[in-house]
């Protein structure tokens, strides 16, 4: 069935999983009043319920936004994921609701890289179990096993944004850089791109994971693959809790390879902080275990909170889909003395010429059209004279194929 837009005023936000007040903030001044905020994720159960009436959710890492939640959505405008990640939403289930998706793709990469670059040296002198026996009361001051970061090798799986800045500051610090990427990238400094997954492994002295959480990297760290690492290399995983069988990186652990590992992501991590956190690495003393906290600083999150609700605000007030992750990307200028109809489709033959014809049956003349279309959805912007803004909107809402239907720089009672 098409949808409309209503006045902003009516327009109701779900801030989930603690996102930064610099979000609330930014909607605020742009005039969106009905906002809610909750510092945990919910459950499908409590979403399906929840998200009857809303029209922009945001949420963090823990938030499953599945097919089931999305058939509950019915108000659903856009989805702003305030982080990298957005595994954690069906984004086809979104795309044939004509339901964009927008994230932060570069906001917490730094904060990621250092952290990845503090774990290194930390488990390259030994320190998690050294600081363990000191609280305990015990004094473990020797050398053995402890390295310094120069001259040691990093390997980097995913040279993207996270992968290439860790490159670029490990190398300050004297490590050689290699990486291994799907596809062929740029080498920042003197960092080498190696053929295969297999080489890098072999080769370095500390590896580090930085892919998404796609088919081609679900699981692609097993048995196998710790099995070609060196005896005394040092294995971290920011990334997602898919791509490594935490099972056998545990057996690997507790057979006496690897120095030391580091794990921020988890297949199963709990959903907020009163549910306990159960892995099969929990009391070794050469891991560091962190909370899925590698994008949690004060300044990645407040970057996040700003970066992503000023999607959502452009896409609300404008119709703007720039940097969408699923959906037809369509950058526009304000044309605010217009009405402005945001027409979203499946994209099968035929739909622009109904549209067109439609809105020429009724005499109504088109001031500006942006189209723009991807394997799902088409996306068309049409602005008309005021005059003609009602009778476009019924006009439009009889073109088969129609998913959503939207109304920019109206009066309220023009709205449906
Ligand atoms: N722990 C945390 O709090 C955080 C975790 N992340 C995770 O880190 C991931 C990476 O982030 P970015 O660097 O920003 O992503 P990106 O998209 O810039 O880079 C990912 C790189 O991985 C490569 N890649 C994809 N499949 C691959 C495969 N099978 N083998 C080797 N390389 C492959 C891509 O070609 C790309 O160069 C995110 O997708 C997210 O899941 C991101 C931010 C915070
Ligand atoms: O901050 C979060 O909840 C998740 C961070 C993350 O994993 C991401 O940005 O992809």
């Amino acid at each position: 069935m098409a949808k409309t837009s209503l006045d902003k005023s009516k327009i109701k936000i779900l801030l989930l999983e603690g996102i930064h007040q610099s979000a609330v903030d930014n909607l605020l001044n742009a005039g969106y009043t009905n906002i809610e905020t909750l510092s945990t994720s919910l459950s499908e159960d409590e979403l399906v319920e929840k998200i009857r009436d809303v029209h922009f959710i945001g949420l963090r890492s823990r938030t499953q936004l599945t097919e089931r939640v999305f058939a509950a959505a019915e108000r659903l405008t856009a989805v702003g994921c305030f982080c990298i990640g957005t595994n954690q939403v069906d984004l086809n289930a979104a795309l044939e609701r004509g339901i964009p998706v927008f994230n932060a793709p570069y906001s917490n990469t730094r904060s990621v890289a250092e952290l990845v670059l503090a774990e290194a040296i930390m488990l390259l002198r030994g320190i998690p179990e050294k600081s363990t026996r000191a609280h305990q009361g015990g004094w473990l001051k020797s050398a053995k096993n402890a390295h310094e970061a120069r001259g040691k090798t990093l390997g980097i799986i995913g040279y993207g944004s996270i992968g290439a800045q860790l490159s670029v500051l490990a190398e300050s610090l004297g490590f050689d850089v290699l990486y291994y990427d799907v596809i062929t990238k740029l080498a920042m400094g003197n960092a080498r791109q190696v053929g295969s997954l297999e080489e890098l492994l072999a080769r370095a002295d500390v590896v580090s994971l930085h892919v998404p959480d796609v088919p081609s990297t679900r699981w692609m760290i097993g048995r196998d693959q710790l099995a070609l690492m060196k005896q005394t290399a040092i294995f971290i995983n920011a990334s997602r809790g898919t791509v490594v069988d935490i099972e056998a990186l545990a057996e690997v652990l507790e057979s006496g390879k690897l120095l030391g590992a580091a794990i921020d992501v988890f297949p199963v991590e709990p959903k907020g902080t009163n549910e306990e956190f159960v892995s099969p690495l929990r009391g070794k003393d050469n891991v560091i275990l962190t909370p899925h906290i590698g994008g949690s600083t004060l300044e990645a999150q407040e970057n996040i909170g700003i970066e992503v609700s000023e999607k959502l605000i452009t896409y609300s007030d404008n119709g703007t889909t720039i940097t969408s992750v699923n959906f037809p990307e369509v950058a526009l200028p304000a044309h605010p003395d217009k009405h402005r109809l945001l027409h979203i489709h499946e994209n099968v033959p035929g739909v622009m010429s109904e549209i067109n014809k439609v809105l020429g049956d009724e005499g109504i003349n088109i001031s500006a059209q942006y189209l723009q279309t991807n394997s799902g959805v088409g996306y068309v912007v049409i602005d008309v004279d005021k005059a003609y803004g009602p009778k476009a909107l019924e006009a439009l809402k009889r073109v088969n194929h129609t998913l959503r239907l939207r109304v920019l720089y109206s009066e309220s009672n023009f709205e449906a």
